[in-house]
């Protein structure tokens, strides 16, 4: 087997994929089109944005503002959700944790609940794949209220992917919005929401800003994951740090101190190749600090963040690792098998996921 094709063929987990940086291209241009036709937008407008292939850090929180007009009523944050967790499936991610930021919207009468609930029914209306995103010790029938009725957790043998949902700050949002979407996130940890995570543009907002929060979240078991050093902050990587989140995204400017603490903490680091070239954090794959994390042996995991915004796919990040590295295919098993220790399911998730990668060593590495 080809090393593209193995990449592609491979189980594999995603631990990093923001919800509206995953929607297809080819989705958005249908929205922004019908937009465009109501007057909402102007279309030709939005249409050389999102084919333009351009993407500084800069660049892409204007667009995410522009997708956010696009994509944000319930209607379509359920699609959305619904094809992002297909595109990932039919790639044979077999474990998905997909981060989104609850929004409120007055004029689409959209609450963070609301929009959450949105998301969920999006998971419900995956067809192609069953979709397992309970907790392991959740019955869905004691969710009536909040799944369809025909919502089943028979066996079928369907291909599987489990999903878990984690809720973004984004870091414009105050200490009292972060609070909410903790709030929020604790409210639905029966319907598959695993954790907190921080993001948005790291120009903006300050870290004791989402302190109380994320603190609140770790204090209530929530697992918190943030995108740290995503630019030059030395006190807010070191503040970071010093919280210990369960993992990390990025970590592009990592000063030497902070390197040493980093792989003394052991925490993990979600990396994220084609969008830190594309954001211009690094000028070269070869020049990444996944080499160095993973010459030291540091727990990684190749993740895409947006797969739409950047063009990428999983299996495109283990296969520009396994080239720019020099990985051969029992190295790419097994950066992808890594992956398992550090997800924020249950026990009972990880021994499915373990279970399914035997049963793919024999296809893939010998
Ligand atoms: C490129 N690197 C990045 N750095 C920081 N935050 C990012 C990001 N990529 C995406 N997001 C965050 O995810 C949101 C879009 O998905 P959701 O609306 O939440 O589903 C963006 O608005 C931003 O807050
Ligand atoms: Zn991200």
């Amino acid at each position: 087997m080809e090393m593209e094709e193995l990449c592609r063929e491979l189980p594999k987990i995603e631990l990093h994929a923001h919800l509206n940086g995953s929607v297809r291209d080819s989705t958005l241009l249908e929205l922004a089109k019908v937009l465009g036709d109501q007057g909402a937008i102007d279309f030709s407008e939005v249409e050389g944005l999102i084919k333009r292939r351009g993407r500084s850090l800069k660049e892409c929180f204007r667009l995410f503002d522009i997708y956010h007009k696009i994509t944000t009523d319930h209607a379509t944050v359920t699609r959305i959700t619904q094809e992002v967790v297909e595109d990932f499936a039919a790639e044979n991610v077999v474990y998905l944790e997909l981060r989104t930021t609850p929004k409120q919207n007055k004029a689409k009468e959209m609450t963070k609940h609301s929009y959450m609930k949105a998301v969920i029914d999006g998971l419900t209306a995956v067809d192609s794949v069953e979709v397992a995103f309970l907790p392991s010790t959740v019955n869905a029938r004691n969710l009536t209220n909040f799944l369809p009725n025909e919502v089943t957790y028979n066996q079928t043998h369907r291909k599987k992917i489990f999903v878990r949902l984690l809720l973004s700050i984004d870091r414009r949002e105050t200490t009292a919005a972060a609070m909410e979407t903790v709030n929020l996130a604790l409210e639905m940890k029966n319907m598959g929401v695993i954790g907190i995570d921080l993001s948005g543009n790291p120009e903006v907002g300050e870290w004791q800003t989402f302190l109380p929060a994320l603190q609140y979240a770790k204090l209530k078991g929530l697992q918190v994951t943030l995108h740290c050093g995503e630019v030059r902050n030395n006190r807010e990587i070191h503040s970071m740090l010093d919280f210990y989140p369960q993992r990390i995204g990025h970590a592009c400017y990592l000063e030497e101190e902070h390197w040493e603490k980093l792989k003394v903490s052991k925490i993990p680091v979600e990396i994220c190749l084609t969008s830190n070239l594309r954001t211009e954090r690094i000028t070269s794959f070869k020049e990444h600090h996944f080499a160095d994390l993973y010459n030291a042996k540091h727990p990684v995991s190749l993740c895409t963040d947006d797969v739409g915004l950047f063009s990428t796919t999983l299996s495109n990040e283990y296969y520009l690792a396994a080239t720019t590295f020099g990985f051969n295919k029992e190295q790419v098993y097994h950066l992808s098998r890594n992956a398992i220790e550090f997800v924020f399911a249950d026990d009972e998730v990880k021994r499915t996921l373990a279970e399914i990668y035997d049963a793919a060593e024999r296809r893939f590495i010998l």
